[in-house]
């Protein structure tokens, strides 16, 4: 028997050798350029991946088996995707813990609700899922198109965020040059970032193809994918929230609904509430890379980008949306 266990092992050992070996010399063979916060970004399935992420992203894509009850948030760095945890987390497991016992007091929402490309799938290890309750929530910034086929194919469920690009490409370069300046490492310029941006070669881009991937499917099978913006949450937290929970087949009830449950959710997922909790003051997530819990989050507010962006930056930025976006019918609110 022991025996038998020691084979096994060192079967799987080589398996696992030979799709190191296999992804390393895939990865050598893509288009690769100079990335903002690590040296290279790698031309993926049409998308530019961060060249450290990309061995977990093909090992997810081979190896994950979705659940029907699975629920994965995605979105684009820096739309809200913190935010989003901490509401679907709420929202999932509020039969389980009520405000003053949430997990949320004491946990960052990443280390709550995992990324399977910088956390589950990290160093190109294959994790057993099997064990997590039900529903399983999970997170990625992987576009639509380079999801696992079994997500595609089961009951499993999708929430997208997205956010004015006007107000990501603010947070994004405040984000790493708040990440270069902690680890005393040059920092680069705002037209620098925008430039990236701008050129879709920013990690997981070009943002109009990550967006518009997720938006038509949400229109021809809106049962499998929900489609937020960060805009409408803010405008309206409580009526999103009940559509998200509509959407994951656990709806507030009357009962609940009187009783306050789902503004004790949105207070207690406020940007100011996380933000002053001091887990989320002193604490660091390990996101391949680590990075300050405290890096999450910043001012939170639409229309920040008329601090920071040139007229000539907006007008770039709009005539992307016009050109790539509007035409399909997605829009944003800006200010
Ligand atoms: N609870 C809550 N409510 C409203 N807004 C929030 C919240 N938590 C984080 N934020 C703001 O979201 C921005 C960070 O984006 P992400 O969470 O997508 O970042 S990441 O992709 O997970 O790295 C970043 O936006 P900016 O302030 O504009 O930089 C955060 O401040």
């Amino acid at each position: 028997m022991a025996h038998l266990q020691l084979c096994s092992q060192s079967a799987i050992a080589v398996t696992e050798e030979h799709d190191r070996k296999e992804i390393d010399e895939l990865i050598a063979s893509l288009p690769q350029r100079k990335g903002s916060v690590r040296p290279f970004q790698c031309l993926y399935q049409n998308f530019w991946f961060p060249i450290f992420v990309l061995p977990n992203v093909i090992t997810f894509q081979r190896h994950f088996e979705a659940k029907h009850k699975d629920i994965v948030l995605a979105s684009q760095p820096k739309s809200g995707t913190t935010w989003l945890k901490a509401l679907v987390f709420s929202v999932v497991n509020r039969s389980r813990f009520g405000i003053s016992d949430t997990p949320l007091l004491t946990s960052n929402p990443h280390d709550l609700v995992p990324f399977f490309e910088f956390q589950l799938y990290g160093s190109k290890l294959r994790p057993n899922l099997d064990g997590l309750g039900e529903p399983r929530l999970f997170a990625t910034h992987i576009p639509y198109p380079s999801l696992p086929e079994c997500i595609k194919r089961s009951d499993c469920r999708i929430i997208y965020i997205c956010r004015n690009p006007l107000d990501t490409v603010v947070s994004s370069w405040h984000f790493f040059l708040q990440k270069a300046q902690l680890e005393e490492q040059p920092g680069w310029s705002l037209e620098e970032h925008f430039e990236t941006y701008c050129q879709g070669t920013i990690s997981f881009g070009p943002f109009w193809d990550h967006m518009m991937g997720y938006w038509k499917v949400s229109l021809e099978w809106p049962s499998k994918v929900l489609f937020l913006k960060y805009e409408d949450l803010k405008e309206d937290t409580i009526v999103h929230l009940k559509r998200v929970a509509e959407f994951v087949g656990l709806p507030f009830t009357e009962e609940e609904e009187e009783a306050g449950g789902i503004e004790e959710i949105a207070k207690m997922c406020s940007l100011k509430t996380l933000k002053d909790l001091e887990v989320n003051k002193s604490g660091k997530v390990a996101l391949t890379i680590e990075f300050e819990n405290r890096s999450f989050f910043r001012k939170g507010e639409v229309g920040d980008w008329v601090n920071h962006l040139t007229p000539s930056m907006v007008d770039r930025l709009n005539s992307i949306i016009q050109e790539k976006m509007s035409p399909f019918g997605l829009e944003f609110k800006t200010c």
